[in-house]
């Protein structure tokens, strides 16, 4: 279990400001906007950047002040970091080699892990060989192999294209027996892994909870940020608005996704967005209505 409390990290001009939170042996991926501090809060987890105050308690240990190797958590950084000299093997076995395994230890715990994510058929292969998907699931072996009490994954997928950020998906899906933290902007990958989720914005932990919290947004930047409509102090999801025939709101904009179109609705005040397989075009007037709103705290 992997609990965090009051943790802080102050620079002149970014504030990670007391962030709490706790995860057992669960997927929990914490989303936020591009700068929001999820790199900064992995970071400090993972004892590469130092805290300024706060606790961090992995299974019961503090281990806020003790460097990187002694924390036994598993980081796989956003550029993978893997060793370019080296084949993916040597870059698996290297932390085991480090605390002195036994050869044949070693071997075995390479071939499983290899084996686990795939990989197998790569372990000869100079890194530098590697596409991106494979240098990382290579840095994803490099730390499972050494058991981690925790994974840590910054933007996993932020540099695979599609098909193959789909597989990577599934293999960490397989990771159940230890807390993952994932952090990522992605939205879909919260909505596809996260077993927890947690939403971070301008170094503040502003949600945290199961994953209902991305249907049920509490405030107004949780809604925002999710893509929900605001009016008032009310969050309405896209798929919740019904266009029908009326003079609501006027159509100022259509983007086309072949089965079905995303439209934004000029209504009174505000910009609203809405799916629909109707027939629209810019300046067409239309009728609203509003299913299952939700009303926002602040
Ligand atoms: N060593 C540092 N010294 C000063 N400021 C830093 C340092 N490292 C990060 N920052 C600042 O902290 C802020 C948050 O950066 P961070 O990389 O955590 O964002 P992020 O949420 O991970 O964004 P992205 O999704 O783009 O990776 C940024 O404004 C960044 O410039």
């Amino acid at each position: 279990m992997l609990k965090v409390c009051n943790l802080s990290k102050i620079w002149k001009d970014f504030k990670l400001k007391n962030v709490s939170f706790e995860i057992g042996n669960e997927y929990c991926v914490i989303l936020g906007p591009s700068g929001a501090g999820k790199s900064v809060l992995i970071k400090c987890i993972a004892g590469i950047l130092k805290v300024d105050s706060g606790r961090i308690i992995l299974n019961g240990r503090d281990i806020t002040n003790l460097p990187p190797e002694k924390r036994n958590v598993g980081y796989v950084p956003q550029n993978y970091a893997l060793f370019p000299n080296k084949n993916a093997y040597k870059n698996i076995a290297y932390g085991l080699i480090i605390r002195k395994v036994d050869k044949l230890e070693i071997d075995r715990k390479v071939k499983e892990i290899a084996e686990f994510l795939n990989i197998s058929h790569l372990l000869d292969r100079d890194v530098k060989t590697l596409s991106g998907g494979e240098q990382q699931r290579v840095s994803l072996a490099r730390a499972l192999v050494l058991n981690p009490s925790i994974l840590l994954l910054d933007e996993p997928t932020s540099a695979l294209d599609i098909r193959i950020k789909e597989s990577i998906i599934s293999e960490l899906k397989k990771i159940k027996d230890i807390p993952v933290l994932h952090i990522t902007h992605d939205l879909a990958e919260a909505r596809t892994l996260g077993e927890k989720v947690g939403i971070f914005m301008d170094g503040e932990l502003i949600a945290f909870g199961d994953k209902d919290i991305l249907k049920k947004p509490n405030n107004r930047k949780v809604a925002e940020f999710l893509g929900f409509n605001v009016i008032d102090n009310e969050a309405i999801s896209p798929e919740d608005v019904i266009i029908k025939n009326g003079n609501d709101g006027i159509v100022i904009n259509v983007i086309d996704y072949g089965k079905y179109k995303k439209v934004f609705i000029k209504y009174k005040n505000y910009l609203i967005k809405s799916f629909t397989e109707m027939d629209l075009n810019i300046g067409d007037r239309v009728g609203l209505e509003f299913r299952n709103k939700i009303k926002l705290s602040s």
